[in-house]
């Protein structure tokens, strides 16, 4: 088993927090990202999960194997933990397979039986992450791409029980990162590697986890499915940090909030807003659609005329001045857009979520 269990864990920096009262669970063969903006905590709490840092409160673990409390830290190699880094760091003098097979015993004495199984081990590793031609280059013969798939296999070497990914994709561009970082996903799943893979890139984070922990802070914000934070954000800083929001000021009435854009139905967040309270209405753009068939007199929904396009290929986000004065933005497919200038009516799709004014 290789549950990974964070408890109330606590790293300070002398008088800096780095984390604060940190937990959460990968279960056995998750795959969690830590996300977050810069600063607020993601590196410090994977550098305590390798044993790279102490904690001043708390515990790690891994299933009940106890990794880290203030009284004792077990050393990074003996942790079971494998880290993949941003930028691969090869060593320079070994040859991808040495690169691969470095954590694995064996590796002085070729030819013997335990090097027979070390050389098979690089060859399987080789193969899983693509490079099998490529086994005797030297790290500088190859792309950010290769590298970063040699890290990850060196990683995965000695069968880690919690692998870490610290922005393993930030330093390649964007059409091999979305490639590479699909298929990692792919094979971190295949593996049943339980892994923890920290990004501030929201994208990333929602279209590869299965579970994302938010922190903001040092603290975590909330830990839940990719649907979970992006439609049900715990709180405003969430859903600003996790997505496109648009931000209405209304008043709330029995369930809905009256706003620019009609009585919109609302979940209210972390507070029970009384009637007539005013509240701050939050959607995302792809809640708002078009709706022809919607009776201009209709009380949930808007006139609005398009201001500008911005098109994005698969989808296009709109701007739209509301008659009623405030300017919104709506998402729709690129499939028959509407030109500038074009009056429409507008309705949200799905109840919006209403913050405390
Ligand atoms: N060695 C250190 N000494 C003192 N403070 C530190 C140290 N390392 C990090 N910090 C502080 O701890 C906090 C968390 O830093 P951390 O590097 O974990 O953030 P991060 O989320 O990984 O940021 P980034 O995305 O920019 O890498 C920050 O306020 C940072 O300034």
């Amino acid at each position: 088993m290789s549950e990974l269990v964070v408890e109330n864990a606590s790293v300070d920096y002398g008088s800096t927090v780095g984390v604060a009262d940190v937990s959460l669970r990968v279960n056995s063969g998750e795959l969690v990202a830590v996300l977050g903006p810069s600063g607020c905590g993601k590196t410090t709490l994977l550098l305590a999960i390798a044993g790279l840092l102490p904690l001043s409160a708390g515990r790690i673990a891994v299933g009940d194997r106890g990794l880290s409390s203030p009284s004792g830290t077990v050393p990074p190699e003996k942790r079971g933990v494998g880290w993949v880094p941003q930028e691969a760091s090869l060593f320079p003098h070994l040859s991808v397979g040495d690169n691969i097979g470095f954590a694995l015993s064996g590796g002085a004495r070729r030819g013997g039986a335990r090097g027979r199984e070390r050389s098979a081990r690089i060859a399987e590793l080789a193969e899983l992450v693509g490079l099998e031609g490529l086994v005797g280059r030297a790290p500088n013969q190859l792309s950010g791409g290769q590298a970063q798939r040699v890290a990850l296999a060196r990683a995965l070497a000695p069968r880690p029980d919690v692998l870490l990914l610290d922005e393993p994709f930030a330093a390649l561009d964007t059409q091999l990162r979305v490639g590479l970082r699909r298929e990692v996903a792919e094979l971190l799943r295949e593996q049943g590697t339980t892994s923890l893979l920290v990004t501030h890139d929201q994208e990333e984070a929602l279209t590869l986890a299965d579970r994302v922990a938010v922190i903001r802070d040092g603290r975590l914000e909330q830990f839940g499915t990719p649907e979970e934070v992006y439609q049900q954000p715990a709180s405003d800083w969430v859903a600003r940090f996790v997505g496109d929001v648009v931000e209405l000021e209304g008043e709330w009435r029995h369930g809905r909030v009256s706003c620019a854009l009609g009585a919109v139905e609302a979940a209210a967040v972390g507070f029970t807003p009384r009637d007539g309270e005013r509240v701050r209405l939050m959607l995302r753009p792809e809640w708002i659609v078009p709706r022809p068939d919607l009776l201009a007199r209709a009380a949930a929904g808007a006139d609005a005329r398009v201001s500008g396009i911005s098109y994005a290929g698969h989808d296009a986000m709109l701007t739209c001045d509301l008659v009623t004065g405030p300017r919104v933005r709506m998402r729709l497919p690129a499939v028959e857009l509407p030109q500038v200038g074009e009056e429409l009516r507008l309705a949200v799709q799905r109840p919006g979520l209403a913050f405390a004014a």
